[in-house]
């Protein structure tokens, strides 16, 4: 059994515990940090998990502590667990320099390029490693696994969905960046992860792995319509004429006046959480 992630803090929620913990990750080749939300009904059985992904320069912290997610989680039955957002600390030369990129910028792929392949293997991680560690030491299902995420990690969440199938039942995003290979935060930082050969990044754009395969059940998107981010970094119309196109079942919803903000996650949560216990939970 891997080694028990050591607990920071501990506090009662909802009839339930958000812990925040941190371990040493052989993915990332170093420490990492996540949270988690273990709900009531777990003290019963394994009860079913989802992931939450967070968007560019939050840490494990940003959605468990603004997100108000706990209450629908407690009633639901439903674990969460945030992971953070990159690697820290890695002693690779600018990692803090950038707010979107390096540090808080891990945009949740496997880095293929120096020097940033030996620690930013988000993707890895997120499908692979922590999984197996939320099994190993937490009462959670594996086998009824959802996966969401805001902006950045909406996107991860969409790509780690597209790329694992059957292993993610539950979908759904806050904002995501759409379609990364046309937005600007995406052209940042694919480069210098994954090199100049742009057919490496298809790879990791929802809008191009849409059209290899497709999910079930429906995916929950919602996108606020006062982002100021819309246009030019999300790019939700593309991702959804690659839908169309594919014939992936989408339920994207153009909430009018909400913003890139913790306040319309907030606003929204209960139902992304519906959305998935109405498949985790049976
Ligand atoms: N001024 C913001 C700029 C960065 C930002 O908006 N980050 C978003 C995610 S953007 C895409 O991935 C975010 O979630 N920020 C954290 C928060 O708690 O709102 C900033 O510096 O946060």
């Amino acid at each position: 059994m891997r080694n028990a992630p050591e607990l920071l803090s501990s506090h009662r929620c909802f009839g339930g515990t958000v812990g925040f913990y941190r371990h040493h990750s052989e993915t990332c080749d170093g420490s990492m940090r996540f949270s988690v939300f273990t709900p009531p009904q777990a003290a019963a059985g394994p009860v079913p998990v989802l992931y939450f992904l967070a968007g560019l320069t939050c840490t494990e912290e940003n959605f468990m502590v603004k997100a108000g997610a706990q209450r629908a989680a407690a009633q639901h039955g439903l674990m969460l667990i945030a992971p953070d957002t990159s690697p820290r600390n890695t002693g690779i030369p600018g990692e803090d320099d950038e707010w979107d990129f390096g540090s808080g910028a891990g945009f949740y792929v496997d880095a293929t390029e120096e020097p940033w392949s030996r620690h930013y293997r988000m993707y890895s991680y997120v499908v692979g490693e922590l999984p197996l560690i939320v099994a190993a030491h937490f009462p959670a299902d594996p086998e009824r696994t959802g996966i969401s995420g805001h902006s950045m990690g909406g996107h991860g969440a969409l790509v780690c969905a597209f790329k694992n199938p059957t292993r993610y039942r539950s979908v759904s995003a806050f904002a995501p960046i759409a379609a990364p290979t046309r937005s600007p935060w995406g052209q940042k930082a694919f480069p210098r992860y994954l090199g100049v050969d742009q057919e490496s990044w298809k790879s990791y754009d929802a809008s191009a792995l849409v059209a290899l395969g497709t999910i079930e059940p429906t995916m929950l998107i919602d996108q606020g319509m006062a982002d100021p981010y819309l246009e030019e970094q999300l790019r939700i119309d593309t991702f959804e004429q690659a839908c169309a196109a594919a014939g992936q079942s989408l339920l994207l919803r153009r909430q009018v006046g909400y913003d890139h903000s913790y306040y319309f996650i907030a606003s929204f949560i209960d139902d992304h959480l519906r959305h998935h216990a109405e498949v985790l939970i049976r």
